[in-house]
């Protein structure tokens, strides 16, 4: 008991998936998802109109057809790699000093329910992991927020600990080095595309420093000022992890997948990158998709398959698409880092 109440809680927290391929689980899924004013930054009457009139009912049997061909004996990968990365994290860390926990920003394991196990443990200290490596209101930014609504209900509140983005630590460059090696030892690639998920340019507007951040050449340093710009965040990670891996900034190529309606999202967008790819006659292309920490609907089934076939229907020889860190040691031992050094 008296060891327990030292405890440090650490809850990890990706994003969410649906508890089952089921048309009405993805729904379900989909609506507690976009319903949230971080992900559709609109007023709540429009939002829940467009999410419950258009978005969910239309895009809840195609979705669901997309997590079919993904769903595995272990169920959804984002959430089965979360749950592995977790069991290696406790081997790792001092079992006297740490309590792991693991969540889902939408659907389960609820964040409610990873917080109650800290909380019934009696930690003394709680560190949120959201599993996002660039910082988005839409994403880390939601996690925080459901974290404290949930925290302001309690009467003890214990210290609380964020991580906002980890895109320059030097375990997660070397994790997505390690991967992109492997990969490049098996063939020669022309071209190596990073696609990030996407965001509509709107949220990096409000999230501008002073007006710095425009959506140009404005991301192409990396600064104070843009710090907290997703966009900005990506170029920076592309260019840290081509650099770890001695590739040639002519040859990297940064974009956004992933847009949904109508309003600009940020660019460039990942099927114009592969439509000029193919019209320059470039044949050997190796994608990285390092906003993600685990393979999951968006890697391998929207760039490892989908935009697969766009690029060979187009000319392309080769499209292959790096693995995500999932539970990869060094990956590992990032996320021990991160929590060992706010401890
Ligand atoms: C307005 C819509 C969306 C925003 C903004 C958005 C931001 C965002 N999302 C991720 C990470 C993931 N998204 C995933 C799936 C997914 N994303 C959206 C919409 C927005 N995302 C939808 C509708 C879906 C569901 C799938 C579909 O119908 O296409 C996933 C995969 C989940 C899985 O179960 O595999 C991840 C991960 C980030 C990092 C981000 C902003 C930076
Ligand atoms: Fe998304
Ligand atoms: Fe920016």
């Amino acid at each position: 008991m008296a060891i327990s109440k030292s405890k440090t809680g650490v809850l990890l927290v990706n994003l969410g998936t649906p508890d089952s391929t089921k048309t009405g689980d993805v729904r379900k899924y989909l609506r507690e998802f976009l319903m949230d004013g971080r992900v559709i930054d609109f007023p709540f009457i429009p939002r829940w109109m467009l999410v419950n009139l258009i978005i969910a009912p239309f895009r809840a049997p195609k979705s669901a057809g997309e997590y079919r061909k993904l769903w595995t004996d272990r169920g959804s990968p984002l959430l089965f790699h979360t749950a592995d990365l977790k069991e290696k994290l406790i081997q790792k860390l001092d079992p006297e000093k740490y309590l792991v926990s693991m969540a889902m920003r939408y659907q389960n394991p609820s964040i409610e329910k990873g917080l109650e196990e800290l909380m019934k443990a009696k930690v003394k200290k709680i560190i949120v992991v959201p599993l996002f490596p660039q910082y988005a209101s839409a994403t880390n930014g939601s996690v925080i927020d459901k974290v404290m609504e949930i925290a302001r209900t309690w009467q003890i509140i214990p210290e609380i600990n964020f991580i906002s983005n980890f895109i320059d630590h030097p375990l997660f460059l070397e994790a997505w080095t390690e991967l992109g090696k492997e990969m490049m030892a098996k063939d020669d690639y022309e071209k190596f595309v990073f696609s990030y998920h996407g965001l509509p340019e709107r949220q990096i507007r409000k999230g501008s420093v002073e007006g710095y951040c425009q959506l140009g050449a404005c991301c192409n340093k990396y600064g104070p000022k843009n710090q907290f710009c997703y966009r900005a965040q990506c170029f920076q990670t592309t260019r840290l992890v081509a650099e770890k891996l001695g590739i040639p900034q002519e040859k990297t190529l940064t974009c956004f997948q992933s847009r949904l309606g109508k309003d600009p999202w940020i660019q460039p967008y990942t099927e114009d990158i592969i439509h000029n790819l193919a019209k320059e006659g470039v044949k050997k292309v190796l994608v990285f998709s390092p906003a993600f920490v685990a393979d999951c609907l968006e890697t391998t089934i929207e760039v490892g398959q989908e935009y697969k076939e766009e690029f060979i229907e187009l000319g392309g020889e080769k499209w292959d698409l790096v693995p995500s860190l999932n539970s990869s040691d060094t990956w590992v031992d990032c996320v021990k880092d991160l929590v060992e050094s706010r401890s």
